[in-house]
């Protein structure tokens, strides 16, 4: 058995890399797991449907500049935290700590080096985060999503991939051409709005939107508004094409499930380190990238027509979740 603790969250693209190796994981061995989360963030909704332990702690990022006024109560925060980590890891005795980056996998990360515990770490997007970079100094193993992220570190780092989440397998039928449209994890309401224009002009096609339940009034009959989509790879297999941001993992996942699309970055992204990931779509030829201040109705219009018009050719490929889940057993049985 393996006892690991694992940090990884409050977007979706930081939890699902790291709840994907836990399920390979399990495959290979039992496994004891201890979860820190952020108090209210997503992963403590999603992770309700888990047997795994879960500690919730009280912390917020960094605002930007670093030395803003603001940061005072955070940092605060986030030194409580850490003594809450080091008794929790102290308590359950891990064999190893596992982080994919965003602001609680600093405590976590830095604490299990404090005590001398393994401690592995997962970045998702091309230019990596402030967290991982630092706890890279520290870290026994790094794993990266995409070669172009090497450069970013001064160390050897793992091109493991980014491991992709499949928690469903139900086939999903559709009649018409359909097309998905995703904003990240808390959704978008720039491709909402988006979304709605579409769909009063391309009446032949069906589109699904994972809105993020945000406010949308769009009473097109074809356009179908889900809250929050539960099983992904079930939508990601079953559409003609996609229209989403360029958070990292939803692009690893539409890599994964070769999904052609239009990948339109969030602007607001720290380093615009949404448009380095999303030019891994262009780099692999499945579809274009929008940025917002250029876009065109009809030419994503003319755009959609083409990429739906792709034949959808699904080759399983070896889910990066299982490389890092085999580097785990490796490290703990040594
Ligand atoms: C605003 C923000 O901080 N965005 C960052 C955050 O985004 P965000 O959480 O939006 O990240 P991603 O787009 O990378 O991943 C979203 C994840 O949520 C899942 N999903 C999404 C919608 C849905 O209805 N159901 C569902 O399960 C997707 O399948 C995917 O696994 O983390 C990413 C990975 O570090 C970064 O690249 C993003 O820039």
């Amino acid at each position: 058995m393996i006892k690991i603790a694992v940090a990884g969250g409050v977007t979706g693209g930081h939890l699902y890399p790291a709840l994907a190796v836990l399920s390979e994981l399990q495959k290979i061995t039992t496994i004891d797991v201890l979860y820190f989360t952020v108090k209210g963030k997503l992963e403590e909704k999603v992770l309700k449907k888990y047997t795994y332990k879960t500690v919730s702690l009280d912390v917020k990022g960094l605002v930007r500049p670093i030395y803003s006024f603001a940061n005072i109560s955070r940092i605060l925060k986030i030194i409580n935290a850490q003594k809450t980590v080091k008794k929790t890891l102290k308590d359950f005795k891990p064999d190893i700590v596992f982080v994919t980056g965003g602001y609680i996998s600093y405590p976590v990360g830095i604490i299990a080096k404090k005590l001398r515990i393994p401690l592995f770490i997962h970045e998702q997007n091309v230019i990596p985060g402030l967290t991982n970079l630092r706890l890279s100094k520290v870290a026994d193993k790094v794993f990266v999503s995409f070669k172009s992220s090497k450069k970013y570190f001064k160390r050897k780092v793992i091109v493991s991939g980014n491991p992709i989440f499949i928690n469903e397998n139900k086939k999903i039928r559709l009649d018409k051409k359909t097309i998905l449209v995703v904003g990240g994890s808390g959704g978008s309401e720039f491709l909402n709005k988006l979304t709605c224009d579409l769909s009063k002009k391309m009446k032949d096609f069906h589109f699904i939107l994972s809105s993020g339940g945000k406010e949308l009034y769009c009473s097109e009959e074809n356009i179908e508004i889900k809250k929050y989509i539960e099983n992904m790879a079930d939508y990601y297999k079953a559409v003609n094409c996609a229209i989403t941001r360029a958070g990292a993992t939803t692009i690893s996942e539409l890599l994964y499930f070769q999904v052609p699309s239009i990948v339109i970055p969030w602007e607001g992204a720290t380093e615009s380190h949404q448009l380095e990931n999303a030019k891994e779509i262009e780099k692999n030829n499945l579809g274009f990238v929008i940025r917002e201040k250029n876009l065109d109705l009809e030419d994503v219009i003319n755009k959609l027509i083409v990429l739906s018009n792709k034949t959808r050719n699904f080759k399983k490929l070896e889910n990066p979740a299982k490389i890092i889940a085999k580097e785990i057993v490796k490290e703990v049985l040594k």
